[in-house]
């Protein structure tokens, strides 16, 4: 097996050489950019010295809890220069992909489970959906009259929920073991989300009970690493792939995406992923590049 190097930019020579080799970054946000309202130190002036060079910076994340507008107003509010068309969330996504490629029906509705970013998103599209906050509340008793099928839901989309409870992994479970042509969609599958220098329960884990129950994968995982988000994003900005490069903090979902759509890939240590897992003699995901930390950009700042 060839062991693929990644290269550590540890030199200021380094890092110049690695930003002029590209015209677009598409940049992962939690673990990369912040950690929910902290921007990483450095960050900001090295947003500021990409934009300076001319480079198209796309923001590109899993986090499903916000949509597109919700996510320029974070940017906007933590003083990061930012244009909705450059916010690609897996809410957005999801929402894209049912409206444009699965040409989702208007008489059917979404089950989701998540919160307002896939709501609004869907919205957006004009696509109907129940569940989210109206099912904060779960069941109070062993009494399940009320959950019943629904032939005119024809999909169910799982994401980030700090709300799931066993009420809506009944309802999601009924509306897909009752309808075989039910659609099982995720936003994105990632097991953890990183936050206060930790991690916790990510998207895949809070969908792996619905998984479990139904025995079946679902139909289809919008976000990183998977197709349907990056063919949303080439299709739209008409990147060179040769001279795009994906900057995350997770091997499985960011740099596998790289990976996957044949643009080069530089990992953070500020997130979930850590330099022990790509030096590893088995390492089976190998970024291009890693660095401590975006920040760390801001040394090369003339
Ligand atoms: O659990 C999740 O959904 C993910 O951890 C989270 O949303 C990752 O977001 P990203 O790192 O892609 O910005
Ligand atoms: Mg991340």
């Amino acid at each position: 097996m060839t062991t693929t190097i990644s290269i550590k930019l540890e030199t200021d020579v380094a890092r110049r050489e690695f930003i002029d080799k590209f015209d677009a970054f598409l940049l992962d946000c939690d673990g990369v950019i912040w950690e929910e309202e902290i921007v990483l130190p450095g960050v900001h002036e090295t947003l500021k010295y990409l934009r300076s060079k001319g480079k198209q910076l796309l923001f590109v994340t899993n986090n499903s809890t916000r949509s597109r507008d919700a996510y320029l107003a974070k940017f906007q509010r933590l003083g990061i220069e930012a244009y909705v068309d450059e916010i690609f969330g897996s809410a957005y996504a999801s929402a894209y992909y049912l409206k444009n490629v699965l040409d989702f029906p208007s008489d059917k509705k979404v089950y989701v489970i998540g919160e307002s970013g896939i709501t609004d998103e869907l919205a957006a599209e004009g696509i109907q959906y129940i569940g989210s906050a109206a099912d904060n509340e779960s069941l109070k008793s062993m009494d399940f009259s009320k959950i019943v099928p629904d032939p005119e839901v024809g999909a169910v989309l799982c994401g980030f929920d700090l709300y799931v409870n066993y009420l809506k992994f009944a309802k999601a479970f009924t509306y897909l073991h009752s309808n075989p042509n039910c659609l099982f969609l995720l936003t994105n599958n990632d097991t953890t989300y990183p936050a206060n220098g930790s991690i916790f329960p990510g998207t895949g884990s809070l969908a792996a009970p619905l998984v479990t129950a139904l025995n079946r994968k679902p139909h289809c995982v919008i976000g990183k690493p998977n197709k349907p988000m990056l063919d949303c994003i080439v299709k739209k900005f008409h990147l060179d792939v040769k001279r795009t490069c994906m900057i995350g903090d997770r091997l499985d979902t960011d740099i596998q995406f790289g990976i996957n759509g044949g643009i080069s890939s530089l990992l953070v240590l500020t997130g979930v992923s850590q330099e022990k897992e790509i030096l590893a003699n088995d390492a089976s995901i190998v970024p291009d590049y890693y660095i401590k930390s975006l920040g760390d950009f801001a040394t090369i700042i003339e």
